[in-house]
C-alpha cells in the first residue's frame, strides 16, 4: 500500500442534512494540494452511462427514458453491489485519483457495507466516522420533502442504527459545525505535520 491515505474522514447523514455544506466547507478551509472529496455516488451515474444506457436512449421517449433510466440504473448498480460491496467505493477512489491526496473526505456513506470496505482496506486507526443529523423542520426548510421510495430505502436508512460514529454532529446551525471545522483542521495540521518531521 502506498503513503496515502494518512486519514479518512467518512460521512453519512439523510438528505438535506448538511454533508455538501460541511464537507465543502472543510474542504474549502483546508490545502487543496493535501485533501480530496470522494463522492461513493459519482461513479454510479458515469459507469452506468457508459456500458448501459446507450440503447435506451434511442429506443424511448425523454420521458420515458429518464424513469427507465432512473430504475435501470438502481437495479444495475444494486446487482453489481451486491456481488461486490467495494465496487463503487474503488471506483470513486479511482475516479478522483484520491492516492494522490493524504486526507479523504468521504461525503456520502449510506450503506453498513460503505464503511465496512473502507475498515476491510484502510487501517482503521486513520477512519473517523461521523453522522451529520438535523432536525426534520430544518430539512424541510432546506429543501426537504419526505418521497415514498426514496426516504424510507436503504439509501437513507441504512445507517440509521450505526451505532459506532466517533462523532454525531448537530447540523441544525453553523455552531457545532463551526466547531467540528476547526477542530478537524487541527487534527489534519497535526497529522500532516507529525508525518513531515
Ligand atoms: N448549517 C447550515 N447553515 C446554512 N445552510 C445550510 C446549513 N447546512 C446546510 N445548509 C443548506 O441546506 C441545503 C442542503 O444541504 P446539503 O446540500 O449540504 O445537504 P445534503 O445532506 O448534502 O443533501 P442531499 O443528500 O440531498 O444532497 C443546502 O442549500 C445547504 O447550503
Amino acid at each position: 500500500m502506498g503513503p496515502n491515505p494518512k486519514c479518512i474522514y467518512i460521512f453519512s447523514g439523510k438528505r438535506k442534512s448538511g454533508k455538501d455544506y460541511v464537507t465543502d466547507r472543510l474542504y474549502d478551509k483546508l490545502n487543496h494540494d493535501n485533501v480530496i472529496i470522494i463522492k461513493l455516488s459519482a461513479p454510479i451515474k458515469s459507469l452506468h452511462a457508459e456500458k448501459n444506457d446507450l440503447d435506451l436512449k434511442n429506443l424511448l421517449s425523454p420521458l420515458e427514458y429518464k424513469e427507465a433510466h432512473r430504475k435501470a440504473m438502481v437495479e444495475w448498480s444494486e446487482k453489481l453491489r451486491n456481488e461486490d460491496y467495494g465496487v463503487f467505493c474503488r471506483a470513486a477512489i479511482q475516479m478522483s485519483k484520491a492516492e494522490n491526496y493524504p486526507v479523504w473526505i468521504v461525503s456520502d456513506a449510506r450503506r453498513k457495507t460503505d464503511i465496512k470496505w473502507f475498515k476491510e482496506n484502510y487501517n482503521n486507526e486513520i477512519i473517523k466516522l461521523y453522522r451529520i443529523v438535523c432536525d426534520d423542520g430544518i430539512r424541510k426548510q432546506r429543501g426537504w420533502e419526505f418521497t415514498e421510495g426514496i426516504d424510507d430505502k436503504e439509501t437513507e436508512c441504512g445507517l440509521d442504527d450505526f451505532d459506532n460514529w466517533d462523532q454525531i454532529i448537530e447540523n441544525n446551525s453553523s455552531d457545532e459545525v463551526d466547531a467540528f471545522i476547526n477542530e478537524t483542521i487541527e487534527h489534519v495540521y497535526s497529522l500532516l505535520n507529525g508525518a513531515n518531521s
